[in-house]
């Protein structure tokens, strides 16, 4: 897949430009900013070296759900980690990622937050799969900029070796959308889950659906299933 890299209302220029030179450095063209313009300053354009280009091409949007629209696997980042205390903040590393993705065709958005506020729940809710960089939990949140850094090292290593075969079709964005609609639809027309608990169901079943990378064929096969359930 090909990463994109979103920020999300990110504060600091000089961040920015950090983050342009080490896209660069990792063969990644695509910079999208949730924002203002105003953020590519003097100090961006010094920080980013010679990644000015990635600057000059970066798109900018109103919404993270515009910035996404197209993106074929919405991937949201973050130090804070809760495991089993938080089912939507179940996290894979940046290898997990690197090794699924390898051989995966579309487009691979990188959802970073805010220096000071990271990304908000709803933001998250958005992303397909949510992923953290190990650290220490003394300590656990980066820099912004070394953050992207480190996820990118992670996409670009694996790249360079040889692709493993992908052995099955894998399910299309259409597929996966459609498999999740099916469920959700399932979800609001059962009276036996608690209303409380239906959009917690809805974000947990599109979590695993991407951690998964499942096929066509079981997408397909798992639509049946949701289609003829009758509740
Ligand atoms: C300085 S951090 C934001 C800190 C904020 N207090 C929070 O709770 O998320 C800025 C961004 O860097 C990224 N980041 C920082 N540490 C990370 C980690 N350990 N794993 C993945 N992303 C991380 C995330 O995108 C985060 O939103």
């Amino acid at each position: 897949m090909e990463p994109v890299v979103i920020l999300v209302n990110p504060k600091y220029s000089g961040n920015v430009g950090a983050i342009a030179r080490c896209m660069k450095n990792f063969e990644v063209r695509e910079l999208r900013i949730v924002g203002d313009r105003g953020i590519l300053d003097k100090e961006a354009y010094i920080r980013s070296v010679h990644a000015k280009d990635i600057l000059d091409r970066a798109v900018f949007y109103n919404s993270l759900e515009e910035a996404i629209e197209d993106i074929d696997l919405v991937v949201g980042t973050s130090g804070i980690v809760s495991g089993d205390r938080n089912l939507k903040r179940v996290p894979i590393t940046p290898k997990e990622l690197a090794e699924k993705h390898l051989g995966l065709k579309g487009k691979m958005g990188l959802v970073f937050g805010r220096e000071d506020d990271g990304l908000t729940n709803r933001e998250l809710d958005l992303c397909d799969l949510f992923l953290s960089i190990p650290t220490s939990p003394e300590y656990p949140v980066m820099n912004l900029s070394h953050a992207v850094a480190v996820i990118l090292y992670e996409l670009y290593t694996l790249k360079l070796e040889k692709p493993f075969p992908v052995k099955m079709r894998e399910a299309s964005k259409l597929e996966k959308d459609t498999l999740i609609k099916l469920f959700e639809d399932f979800v609001d027309a059962n009276e036996n889950i608690p209303e409380y608990r239906k959009e917690l169901c809805k974000v947990i079943f599109k979590r695993i659906i991407s951690r998964a990378f499942i096929s066509g064929k079981e997408a397909n096969t798992l639509m049946c299933a949701f289609r003829s359930k009758k509740v």
